[in-house]
């Protein structure tokens, strides 16, 4: 039985999505109690980004050096960049018995289904597609070129979308933010149930 280990909390979606936003509104809030793993990436730093908080910035032969070392859950290659979630951070801390959450994306998520089929999957989904790339845009970061490589990659991961456990569409995010919590909410008192009839099982098999 699994009751004194952390959940592992995945948040995936196409990229301008809001899943960084949505994320944000659920750590700003006291009531939060899960850790977030910060990735890593071989991404130029965005202006404003710190290295160690939005992400370990690293160099593409360092991070090819940690995939031969086995150091991620998963990592994948989006638009020409390495992402990767750590493994120590991520399974020492639900040992520790807190849950983790994971913002990354569809291959990313993919992997994590394959290691941890117990973790939680939440789509982050956009009203449209118009508003996803009005969203990308908007947000300023990325050329022409790359929102074009990303909405390119956003049409192949909607059409994932039906292989998680849970769709959010984020059309506004407090709304986003609270159905988020409320997934997991209900999702820790769904393994309560079936952890309390396990135990009750077992019990009887013992007597
Ligand atoms: N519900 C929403 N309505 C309108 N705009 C939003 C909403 N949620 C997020 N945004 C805006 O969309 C843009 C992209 O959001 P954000 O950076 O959080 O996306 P993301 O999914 O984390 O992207 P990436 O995967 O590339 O990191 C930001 O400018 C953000 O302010
Ligand atoms: N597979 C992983 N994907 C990740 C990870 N960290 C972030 N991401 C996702 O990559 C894209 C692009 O991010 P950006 O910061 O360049 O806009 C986006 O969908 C992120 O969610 C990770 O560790 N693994």
């Amino acid at each position: 039985m699994t009751s004194d280990k952390g959940l592992l909390i995945v948040l995936s979606g196409p990229s301008g999505v809001g899943k960084g936003t949505v994320r944000k509104e659920i750590f700003d809030d006291p009531a939060t109690t899960f850790e977030y793993s910060i990735s890593m990436t071989t991404r130029d730093r965005r202006e404003g980004e710190v290295d160690g908080v939005d992400y370990f910035f690293k160099s593409k032969e360092e991070f090819e050096r940690l995939i031969e070392e086995d150091k991620f859950i998963e990592h994948a290659n989006y638009v020409g960049n390495y992402y990767g979630t750590p493994v120590d951070y991520v399974v020492e801390t639900m040992e520790k018995g807190y849950d983790v959450f994971l913002e990354i994306e569809v291959e990313g998520a993919k992997q994590v289904r394959e290691k941890f089929p117990e973790a939680l999957f939440i789509f982050l989904a956009p009203p449209n597609l118009t508003q996803l790339e009005e969203r990308l845009v908007g947000r300023g970061t990325d050329s022409p070129e790359v929102i074009k490589k990303r909405i390119s990659e956003a049409k192949r991961e909607l059409k994932l979308m039906n292989l998680y456990d849970y769709v959010v569409i984020n059309d506004d995010v407090r709304a986003a933010k609270n159905r988020v919590q409320c997934i997991v909410e209900a999702s820790h008192m769904k393994r309560a149930r079936v952890e309390s009839k396990l135990r009750k099982t077992l019990l009887e098999v013992n007597n």
